[in-house]
């Protein structure tokens, strides 16, 4: 899978670009400003339906327009698919593959695995668990088909059992049936997490080897509820015995909701004996090695979009990061302020490259 071809119409600063990619990497630079991010940002709404910068979609279309547009040729599987989507000012998403409409935005989501990296995505190792949980359910949904539908029903039992919350308070037949019903979802989504951080392990591993302060990285997953838990019964059992806790705080406390990734370096948390920059190749070799799995595992090529990586790092840690790159099967897009910040380090991938200037792109032959 990859991206072909991008047309952008009104997006950001970018007024109208017909972009053709490499299924390798793609290097875009300028200045500040110019529209990178706006380009990486342009490909990511493609693939979610949504922005990382903004949660309000009308701050996305281009000053004075009404609508932005975005038309892609996505390949998969020998097969190549016209993917298109506009959002008007005011109304709905229209999304459209093949020239049917598409109603939800999890089909988009299924055809192109992308994966962000920017400077804010540091959260996932310094933030709280649902940034990690977000990470690695986003590789189970490409990867274990049976994920998404367990993952709703989980949503939904949890909507109807928090709502129960605000009305019943007392434990009752009601409260009984979801908490079953949570505790069963809960055993299989654990079975499928586990699955999958054994192999985000198995690929993270190789490559961090020639870091020391890396040597002994483990990645263990916690479910959400204590060890000694070991049945869903027991499960449905402390969800019982905690329901005065869940009622004060007004929602549940212990199920795979709560799952988190803990990352220790020598029996120590991440977070607190690593440097940043250690951080940064640890966050990177994590997102690589989620695109391998993804690659492997779900027969699917991933897109990795990283937007302006080269600052802050000195240049050992971004010869190590852009190592990665000579093993990874994606497709790439880097930004940068300019093309020595990244060239230096891969001399043997010849990205294509694409100069922006004031939302205008252009492709370079350098
Ligand atoms: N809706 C919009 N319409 C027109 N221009 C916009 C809109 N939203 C943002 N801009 C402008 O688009 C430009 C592109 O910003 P973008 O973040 O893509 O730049 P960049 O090249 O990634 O910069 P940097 O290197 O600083 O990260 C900015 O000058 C911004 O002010």
């Amino acid at each position: 899978m990859a991206l072909n071809t991008l047309r952008i119409q009104q997006f950001r600063n970018i007024a109208e670009a017909q972009l053709e990619f490499r299924s390798g990497i793609n290097l875009i630079y300028g200045e500040n400003g110019s529209g990178k991010t706006s380009l990486l940002e342009a490909i990511y709404y493609l693939a979610h339906g949504r922005s990382f910068r903004s949660s309000k979609p009308e701050k996305l279309i281009r000053y004075e327009q009404t609508a932005f547009v975005l038309n892609a040729k996505v390949e998969m599987a020998g097969q190549l698919l016209n993917l298109g989507l506009q959002r008007e000012r005011e109304g709905e998403l229209r999304m459209r593959l093949n020239g049917e409409d598409l109603s939800r935005v999890s089909e988009l989501a299924q055809l192109l695995p992308v994966q962000l990296i920017t400077p804010e995505s540091f959260r996932l190792l310094l933030g709280g668990p649902k940034e990690r949980r977000q990470f690695f359910d986003m590789g189970l949904f490409h990867v274990e088909q049976s994920f998404y539908s367990l993952w709703s029903k989980l949503q939904r039992v949890l909507k109807h059992r928090n709502a129960l919350l605000k009305i019943q308070k007392r434990y009752n037949d009601e409260y009984a049936y979801w908490d079953q019903n949570l505790a069963s979802l809960a055993f299989e989504l654990q079975a499928l997490r586990q699955r999958y951080i054994l192999a985000l392990d198995a690929a993270v591993q190789p490559l961090l080897v020639d870091a020391l302060w890396a040597s002994g990285l483990t990645l263990q997953l916690y479910s959400g509820w204590p060890e000694r838990i070991e049945t869903p019964e027991q499960l449905q059992q402390l969800l019982q015995q905690n329901f005065l806790q869940d009622l004060r705080l007004g929602h549940c406390q212990f199920g795979p909701q709560k799952a988190d990734l803990k990352l220790k370096v020598a029996g120590q948390v991440v977070e607190e004996v690593l440097s940043r920059g250690q951080l940064k190749v640890l966050l990177f070799a994590l997102k690589v090695a989620q695109s391998n799995v993804i690659y492997n595992y779900g027969h699917k090529k991933p897109v990795l979009l990283i937007d302006d990586l080269a600052s802050e790092l000195d240049d050992n840690s971004k010869r190590h990061i852009f190592s990665f790159l000579n093993t990874i099967n994606s497709q790439v897009f880097i930004s940068a302020i300019n093309t020595d910040q990244v060239l230096p380090a891969i001399p043997d991938l010849y990205p294509a490259l694409f100069h922006v200037e004031h939302g205008q792109i252009t492709i370079r032959t350098e």
